[in-house]
């Protein structure tokens, strides 16, 4: 498996956009991504350099636009893609990341958590993690696994699983061998499937979350659910123990304040969402750089220019910093909302601006990313 993979998925019109009779501007095909550029004066399939339609390429593009076509990218599908990837490379002992990104309304929850009919990545992947541990105990393997879940509202930290206790009041701190990690933070250990799903429901019920213009249920937080598993066993005749760590992450929605509609309370959450979703864009593209950096000066560079990369800048980024780079996979997903309409086309052609700066391109620059982390990473097996 590829160290980061990038994956981008449409979801189907919400009821704004279907009483605004809006027009979908994207087509998938393949792994491609193509966006139509409706600022384009009709007929003309280009002007000063701008073309009709501007093509990405990820390493999936998932049509999830309407359920009754055949080339409908189910839950299923995604999980298949790449829930399976988490899970192998948990159990060979690296470190795994999941997260969705994208704009308010996105689909980043659907993706990630899902409804109870259709269940999102983060169910299915902690079922198969117990399904394939019930396989490794039969082959005399033992397995010790504990979650977490916690929320980062305004750049603080709250334990969703005792949220009276904590209250949007844990710290940070940086173990000297371990790294970052949440002071206070519960570990609950889990000997099934039905142990995680209780306390899932448990942490969802205590996410932050608000109506905003673009969406009736939105995630005011980021929320990042860890499930950490030791296996013991036998390598070479020989006791080994493996150590991994999966984080599944639901980010809040990046967003503009006008288009949200957005005052108050609801304005400064805005403003932390979108300075943390920044500073994730500028670690990601520091890490890029560093990655060219080193080709060009060999690996003698990489601890001097590690500093310059900002982690501590915001509370997520210096939390994921052990998945974002070294001993990790990653995986991307954009959720993707493309629309215009006839009667609000100048607001909406601006949303779209907007996602091509700080979507698409923000994740092209991600592509670079393989290569730091394949560079870096190593599996944390101990024997
Ligand atoms: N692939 C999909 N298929 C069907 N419905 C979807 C899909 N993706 C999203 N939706 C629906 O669209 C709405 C918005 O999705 P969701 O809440 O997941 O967005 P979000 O990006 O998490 O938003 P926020 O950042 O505001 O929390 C929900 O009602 C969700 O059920």
């Amino acid at each position: 498996m590829a160290s980061v993979k990038v994956a981008v998925r449409v979801r189907p019109f919400n009821q704004r956009e279907l009483d605004m009779e809006a027009k979908l501007i994207i087509q998938m095909d393949g792994k491609k991504t193509r966006i139509f550029n409706s600022k384009l004066p009709p007929g003309k399939e280009s002007d000063h350099g701008r073309e009709r339609w501007k093509d990405f390429t990820f390493d999936h593009s998932y049509w999830s636009f309407d359920a009754t076509e055949s080339h409908y990218a189910s839950q299923e599908k995604v999980y298949k893609d790449l829930g399976t990837d988490v899970i192998e490379s948990a159990f060979e002992g690296y470190n795994a990341c999941v997260f969705a990104y994208g704009q308010t309304g996105s689909g980043k929850t659907f993706t990630m958590m899902g409804t109870p009919e259709c269940q999102g990545l983060i169910p299915r992947i902690c079922k198969t993690l117990f399904s394939r541990m019930a396989a490794g105990k039969e082959e005399g393997a033992s397995y010790r696994t504990e979650v977490s879940y916690l929320e980062i509202y305004n750049e603080r930290v709250k334990d969703l699983l005792q949220p009276s206790a904590t209250n949007h009041s844990l710290r940070v701190r940086e173990h000297p061998r371990r790294g970052p990690y949440v002071q206070g933070l519960s570990r609950h250990l889990v000997t099934d499937y039905s142990d995680i799903q209780e306390l899932m429901v448990r942490g969802n019920n205590h996410r932050t979350t608000a109506s905003t213009n673009m969406n009736d249920v939105s995630s005011r937080s980021h929320a990042i659910f860890t499930v950490m598993f030791v296996q013991a066993g036998f390598s070479n005749n020989m006791p080994s123990e493996t150590e991994s760590k999966v984080h599944l992450v639901d980010l809040a929605g990046s967003e503009r304040a006008d288009a949200s509609g957005a005052t108050g309370q609801r304005l400064k959450e805005g403003a932390h969402i979108n300075k943390s979703l920044v500073t994730l864009g500028s670690v990601i593209s520091a890490l890029a750089e560093l990655s060219s950096s080193q080709k060009e000066s060999g690996p003698g560079q990489r601890r001097a220019s590690r500093s310059f990369i900002p982690y501590r800048d915001s509370v997520l980024t210096w939390l994921l910093r052990d998945s974002l780079g070294g001993n990790s996979k990653t995986i991307m997903i954009a959720g993707i909302g493309f629309s215009v309409t006839l009667l609000h086309s100048d607001i909406l052609v601006s949303e779209l601006n907007i996602y091509l700066v700080q979507g698409p391109n923000w994740i092209w620059q991600c592509g670079s990313l393989h290569s730091v982390v394949l560079s870096t990473h190593c599996s944390n097996h101990c024997t």
